[in-house]
């Protein structure tokens, strides 16, 4: 489990990362650690990238249908200019950010800001995801989660798209994706 930092005393930013497949729990331990943000009465931000509107347009859902407010953005700039006056800022599917969202979060931990990012490191072909390369370089501290493998229960590390449709942006579900291991990516 991951140790977070102080809640108390001097604040230093940092950047925190959790990636994984499709169904790992990203989503669901992004919204732990905000909550646990909230009982410290910290104040905190969440934002989600303005295209992901799947269960809720202002509402960061895990899978499970645990929940917590959140800003859609069009863009990672967006993201600095109202991030104002806060201690702590999350963003989830951060794969579908512009690249910039590297700088947006560097100058946060600049500032003080502790940064909790969620989002795919890989896309349904085992391809790095957008920005999450670069947003891994510069993580303080990195969680990588496994779903399980829907094929033969080992843990999962690729999101696999059981659609014919191509092009590395397909919002989805269960109807689209399931987790697969390498060895059950590869079966097919
Ligand atoms: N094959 C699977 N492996 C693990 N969890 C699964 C699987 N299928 C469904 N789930 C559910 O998905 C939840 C995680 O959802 P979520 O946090 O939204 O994941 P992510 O953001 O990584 O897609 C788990 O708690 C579990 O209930
Ligand atoms: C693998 C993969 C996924 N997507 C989409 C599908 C979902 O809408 C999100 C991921 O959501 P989650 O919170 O991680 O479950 O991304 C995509 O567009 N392209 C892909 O290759
Ligand atoms: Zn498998």
């Amino acid at each position: 489990m991951f140790i977070e930092p102080n809640f108390t005393g001097e604040k230093r930013g940092s950047i925190e990362v959790i990636c994984g497949s499709m169904f790992s729990g990203k989503t669901e331990e992004l919204i732990r650690r905000l909550k646990r943000v909230r009982i410290a009465n910290q104040r905190v931000e969440i934002f989600k990238p303005a295209i992901d509107i799947r269960y809720h347009e202002t509402e960061v859902v895990s899978h499970d249908a645990n929940s917590i407010a959140s800003t859609p953005v069009e863009n990672s700039q967006t993201i600095l200019l109202l991030a104002q006056d806060v201690d702590v800022v999350g963003i989830d599917e951060a794969q579908f950010f512009d690249a910039e969202i590297m700088h947006v979060c560097q100058t946060l931990a600049i500032k003080g800001i502790r940064v909790i990012v969620a989002g795919l490191d890989m896309d349904y072909t085992g391809k790095p995801f957008g920005p999450m390369p670069q947003l891994l370089a510069i993580a303080d501290f990195i969680t990588k989660l496994h779903a399980i493998c829907v094929k033969c229960g080992s843990i999962a590390s690729i999101s696999y798209r059981k659609t014919s449709q191509n092009g590395q942006v397909l919002l989805g579900e269960k109807d689209v994706y399931e987790p697969r291991c390498w060895k059950c990516f590869r079966a097919d």
